[in-house]
């Protein structure tokens, strides 16, 4: 598999070998030894997420306080634009961010680190993406920053973006750089 690092401290894309023959193709999505050469040894993953939306859906941008989660994230149907957010006020790269386009054509991966904020937008009709995380969901713990802050000001691709509630109402960087 490639392995492409990003600015982000980490954050890393993952190619990995895809097998193609007459029957269809093969690839390994995960295996613990090759993936903790990469990502680090102390690497373990509790639980599995998997959700569907649709074109112009934006998922984020998601962390957690209490129980920061790593998150290995691909694109099983359609393709997205996913992207990393640091967060840290102490980290050199703070208020930067990285995005790639998954999409189960290409099969390809990202994996975030705990400690940073992650979003992802739709940009076919339907996508289906699945992560596998470091931590549990922890619902007190729940924070976020606003897909349109200025002062991130990510190059989303489609500016229709259709949002929860929940999403549309989390807060600029710098006010949970502070907390
Ligand atoms: C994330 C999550 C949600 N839920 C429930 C809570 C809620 O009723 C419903 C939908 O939750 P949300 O609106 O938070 O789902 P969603 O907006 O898809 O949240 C996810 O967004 C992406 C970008 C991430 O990085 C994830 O970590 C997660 O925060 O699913 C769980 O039961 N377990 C989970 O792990």
């Amino acid at each position: 598999m490639k392995i492409v690092e990003t600015k982000l401290k980490g954050v890393v894309v993952i190619e990995p070998r895809v097998f193609e023959d007459e029957r269809g193709f093969f690839l390994e999505t995960f295996r613990e030894d090759r993936y903790a050469d990469v990502l680090g040894p102390n690497l373990r993953f509790v639980q599995d997420n998997h959700s569907r939306s649709s074109r112009g859906v934006l998922r984020g941008l998601h962390t957690q306080t209490r129980k920061p989660q790593g998150k290995l994230v691909r694109c099983i149907s359609g393709e997205v634009f996913d992207v990393a957010v640091d967060i840290d006020p102490m980290s050199e790269t703070f208020g930067q961010w990285v995005g790639v386009y998954l999409s189960s054509e290409k099969k390809n991966q990202i994996y975030i680190p705990p400690g940073y904020a992650h979003g992802f937008q739709v940009i076919s009709a339907i996508a289906d993406i699945e992560y596998k995380c470091t931590d549990y969901y922890d619902p007190g713990g729940e924070s976020g920053l606003k897909w349109d802050d200025p002062d991130v000001d990510i190059a989303w691709p489609l500016s229709d973006a259709l949002l929860s509630d929940k999403d549309n109402a989390l807060p600029a960087l710098f006010a949970i750089g502070r907390t």
